[in-house]
C-alpha cells in the first residue's frame, strides 16, 4: 500500500508530463482594441499525430466527485494525441500523471492540485489517471484527437496507490 499525496500544479514540474495553461510568469499582449489580454502560445497541441485520426474533436465532460482516498486503480495514455482539460467553471481539479514509455514508472508517479482557472495539457502518450473531479457536476472542456474512442491504453496498479484528499 503506498499513499499519494497531491502537490500545487506548476508549469515547471508539470513540463514532463504537459503544459499548464494559465498566464502566471507571462506577459500578455493587448488585443481586440485593448480589450483583451492574449496570453499566448502556453501549449503545443499535438492532436494529429496520425493523418488518418481525423479532425480533433472537443467535448463537454460533466464529472462527479472522486471519493477519498482514491484508490489509484490505473492509469491509461493516448498515444496518439495530447488531451487537454479545461475547467469551465474555474474549479480547481487533481492530475495524476507518471513518467514512463511502454510501461509508466509507478514509483514516480506524481498528483497535482490545479488552482482555481488553471488548465492543462497532457503531451501526447502521457500516463495518467483518468479525470479527478473535486465537486458533482463539474464542467470540463476536454479536446482530444479525432481517434479518442480507440486511442486508449489502460495499464492496473501493480498495488494499492491510494491518493490523499489535498488540505
Ligand atoms: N476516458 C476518457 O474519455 N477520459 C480519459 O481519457 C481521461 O483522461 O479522463
Ligand atoms: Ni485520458
Amino acid at each position: 500500500m503506498r499513499r499519494l499525496t497531491c502537490l500545487e500544479l506548476n508549469a515547471a514540474a508539470f513540463a514532463p508530463f504537459g503544459a499548464v495553461i494559465d498566464g502566471e510568469g507571462r506577459a500578455p499582449e493587448s488585443i481586440n482594441d485593448g480589450t483583451t489580454q492574449r496570453y499566448a502560445d502556453l501549449a503545443r497541441l499535438d492532436l494529429c499525430a496520425n493523418a488518418g485520426d481525423g479532425a480533433p474533436l472537443i467535448h463537454l465532460y460533466v464529472a462527479s466527485a472522486r471519493r477519498f482516498p482514491l484508490r489509484l486503480a490505473r492509469l491509461e495514455r493516448h498515444r496518439r494525441a495530447s488531451q487537454v482539460f479545461i475547467p469551465l467553471n474555474g474549479q480547481r481539479f487533481i492530475i495524476v500523471v507518471a513518467p514512463g514509455g511502454p510501461l509508466p514508472d509507478w514509483e514516480r508517479m506524481q498528483a497535482f492540485l490545479s488552482k482555481p482557472g488553471q488548465a492543462v495539457s497532457l503531451h501526447r502518450g502521457c500516463w495518467h489517471h483518468g479525470l479527478v473531479a473535486l465537486n458533482d457536476s463539474d464542467r470540463f472542456a476536454v479536446i482530444e484527437g479525432g481517434a479518442y474512442r480507440t486511442d486508449t491504453e489502460e495499464l492496473d496498479a501493480p498495488e494499492d496507490i491510494l491518493l490523499e484528499l489535498p488540505e
